[in-house]
């Protein structure tokens, strides 16, 4: 068979695009698909010059140069449409007589890049808001914790082992689920193991689980440990400063092979966890004297964040009130405003529960108040004597300076003080009686009646 005779069949036979053209850019031939898929009727077409019905083709180039043009992307003007091309220069006895294109219409394929690219900016945009939204309970005015939440947003959607310092009560759950939360494994399980609450008798059982038949009278079809329950997700390892440095080893040996073995089994079970270990206790101190392994720590420590107390953000206590009255409203469905006068106790005290004692505290207040307005005989006593009290109250004006003041807490304080000094003051018989109740100095009553033109 001389394939010569059937090429013409050839090309006609083909669902992509062909194009010849002469040494001078004249269209000599296009095959079928051409004029199917661009929509020129070929008569239209022929004999045409491609440099003056598309000057910018790429096929020119290769007239030009006399190179092959492969696996080429180009958009061409005339026809608005994407191609894909492959383009050869035709030579005869070794002379250039001219080029052939052999095209795909990718304009569909375009559109779907260019609708992927959109879709892939907006679910950036969303997932940034979603993060926004998630670390919205940490937002802070104190330059430390503004610090901690700003690296534990930076290393979320890593695999990074975290290690979080603070106190106890600062928070530092509450930033381990953040940083889960906002990470790739976000919608996976976040599992929090109290390493304080776990006698060692039990490590082993509750953090791997055991195999049908381990022990006598062990449940049947075994256990899963809160290894298997967190894996493809967070395992939160809190207070891991109390834990034995025979653990130590065991918990180092999971972390290393990431692979454990349950108990009464043989099964290597793989580990794909990401790891956010907290403490409230000075590891480095722990170690010098022996009781907290190096090895473990080395491993743990990879990005530590150290959250400060809350008597080192006392700007704070407006956001953090807030967080925390917005939740016990509803659970106690209660309205109720913080006066001027609560919110100054509050600032003076030092809070060593830190954001645990101050919800304590406010969830107390709330279940027992009546009105719709904390006052200081409210504030339970070892906080009112805790509290260094000062007579000369800090100015709204100042103490919110730095923030932005997106709650507008000091307009609220400063209403709900000046409705409760007028009710106080209507309802009592005297004003020895009104500072009697209200729990305020005579100095600072008498202040406040000035300071809201109370006659
Ligand atoms: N920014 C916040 N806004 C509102 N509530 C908070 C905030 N931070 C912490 N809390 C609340 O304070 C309490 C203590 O928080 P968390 O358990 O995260 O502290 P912790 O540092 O892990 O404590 P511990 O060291 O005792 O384990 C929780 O009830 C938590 O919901």
């Amino acid at each position: 068979m001389k394939l010569e005779n059937h090429l013409l069949s050839i090309l006609e036979s083909m669902h992509d695009a062909v194009l010849v053209i002469s040494k001078d850019s004249t269209i000599v031939y296009v095959n079928t698909a051409y004029s199917v898929q661009f929509g020129v009727p070929v008569h239209k077409i022929i004999g045409k010059k491609l440099s003056k019905v598309e000057p910018k083709a790429r096929i020119l180039e290769v007239l030009k140069t006399g190179q092959p043009l492969i696996n080429d992307y180009s958009y061409l003007d005339s026809l608005n449409i994407h191609i894909f091309a492959n383009m050869t220069p035709l030579i005869e006895k070794g002379e250039l007589i001219g080029a052939v294109a052999i095209m795909k219409d990718i304009s569909e394929f375009y559109a779907l890049q260019e609708e992927l690219q959109r879709y892939k900016t907006y679910s950036t945009q969303l997932e940034k808001q979603l993060n926004q939204k998630i670390f919205s309970l940490l937002e802070s005015h104190a330059p430390g914790m503004r610090q901690a939440v700003e690296m534990a947003k930076k290393v979320a959607d890593s695999e990074a082992t975290v290690l979080l310092f603070g106190e106890t009560g600062v928070g530092k759950e509450v930033f381990a689920r953040a940083i889960h939360e906002a990470s790739p494994r976000g919608d996976k399980p976040f599992v929090a193991i109290n390493m304080a609450s776990l006698p060692e008798s039990l490590f082993e059982s509750e953090l791997f689980g055991f195999e049908e038949g381990a022990f006598t009278g062990s449940r049947k079809g075994g256990k899963r440990g809160l290894f298997e329950l967190a894996n493809g997700g967070t395992l939160f390892l809190d207070e891991i400063g109390e834990l034995s440095l025979f653990l130590q080893a065991k918990l180092l040996r999971v972390l290393q092979e990431r692979a454990f073995i349950k108990v009464g089994g043989t099964t290597i079970y793989p580990l794909d966890i990401r790891i956010i270990a907290a403490t409230n206790r000075d590891l480095q101190k722990l170690m010098r004297e022996g009781k907290f392994r190096q090895d473990l720590y080395y491993r743990l420590n990879i990005v530590p964040i150290h959250i400060p107390p809350v008597r080192e953000r006392k700007q704070d206590l407006p956001i953090l009130m807030n967080n925390i009255l917005s939740e016990l409203k509803s659970k106690y469905r209660k309205q109720v405003t913080v006066t001027q006068e609560v919110y100054e106790i509050f600032e003076r005290y030092d809070w060593p529960g830190n954001v645990r004692e101050l919800s304590n505290v406010l969830e107390r207040m709330i279940a027992v108040c009546s009105k719709s307005y904390f006052v200081p005989e409210d504030v339970p006593p070892f906080v009112r004597e805790g509290s260094v009290l000062s007579e000369s109250p800090i100015e709204p004006s100042r103490q919110y300076a730095s923030g932005t003041n997106a709650l507008n807490l000091p307009a609220l304080i400063e209403k709900t003080e000046k409705e409760m000094l007028e009710e106080v003051l209507r309802t009592s018989r005297t004003r020895t009686e009104a500072i009697r109740r209200l729990g305020i100095s005579r100095k600072t009553f008498y202040q406040r009646l000035k300071k809201y033109n109370i006659q």
